[in-house]
């Protein structure tokens, strides 16, 4: 007998568009698992891990960290939810994460859930989230853009080029863009129902 496939949403856009806030909301109404590549790799830098230091580097200049690393992280956790359905937020961030993630687990996304948002009022967002992020300052954030432009975005169009990108304007109210967030993952379960 063959193993059914988890679902999987990945969750992308700029730093600070909102995307932790809204995997939140999503999974409260929806059942997913959510699973933020950031928080995973921060966790790892504080459980003491051998490539620890490494990723805090890279962290603190928003560099992105070898795919192998951060999928290992996110098998073992998707391993441990015992859930079958997740979302994947601040991943794949180049087309490297996106190559090997599909190469390693054969999983292709379900959708990929895009919030676009301006640089301006990303960055008013970071400088008060007020979370103690090492990278959550002028400096590292600009170079965050700079790689979300150069490097992530051509993984949201490699996407978009196979009709799976449901792109939300994320500079609304957070209640405004869950709204719209609602509405795509309530027409997709009625299509997998059908
Ligand atoms: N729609 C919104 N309007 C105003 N503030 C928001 C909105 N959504 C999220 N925020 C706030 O903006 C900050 C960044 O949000 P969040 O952490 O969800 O973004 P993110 O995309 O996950 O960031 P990162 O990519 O850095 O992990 C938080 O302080 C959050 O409370
Ligand atoms: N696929 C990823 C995701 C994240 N990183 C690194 O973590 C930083 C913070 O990510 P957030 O999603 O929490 O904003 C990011 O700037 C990268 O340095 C990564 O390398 N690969």
């Amino acid at each position: 007998m063959t193993e059914k496939r988890p679902t999987v949403v990945f969750v992308l856009g700029g730093p600070g568009c909102g995307k932790g806030t809204q995997c939140a909301n999503i999974v409260q109404h929806f059942g997913f698992t959510h699973l933020s590549a950031g928080d995973l790799l921060r966790a790892e830098i504080k459980s003491g891990s051998e490539n620890g230091t490494m990723i805090q580097n890279m962290i603190k200049e928003g560099k992105i960290v070898p795919s192998e690393v951060t999928i290992k992280l996110l098998q073992k956790a998707m391993q441990e939810s015992g859930n079958d359905k997740f979302l994947i937020d601040g991943f794949p961030r180049n087309e490297e994460n996106r190559a090997a993630f599909e190469a390693v687990t054969k999983i292709e996304p379900e959708f990929v859930l895009f919030f676009d948002c301006s640089e301006e009022e990303m960055e008013r967002r970071l400088l008060n989230r007020n979370q103690g992020r090492e990278d959550d300052n002028i400096e590292t954030i600009r170079k965050r853009f700079k790689v979300f432009l150069e490097s992530s975005l051509p993984v949201v169009e490699y996407y978009n080029s196979k009709e799976k990108v449901r792109k939300i304007d994320a500079g609304k109210s957070v209640e405004e863009v869950f709204e719209a967030v609602k509405v795509i993952f309530t027409s997709n379960s009625e299509k997998a129902t059908v």
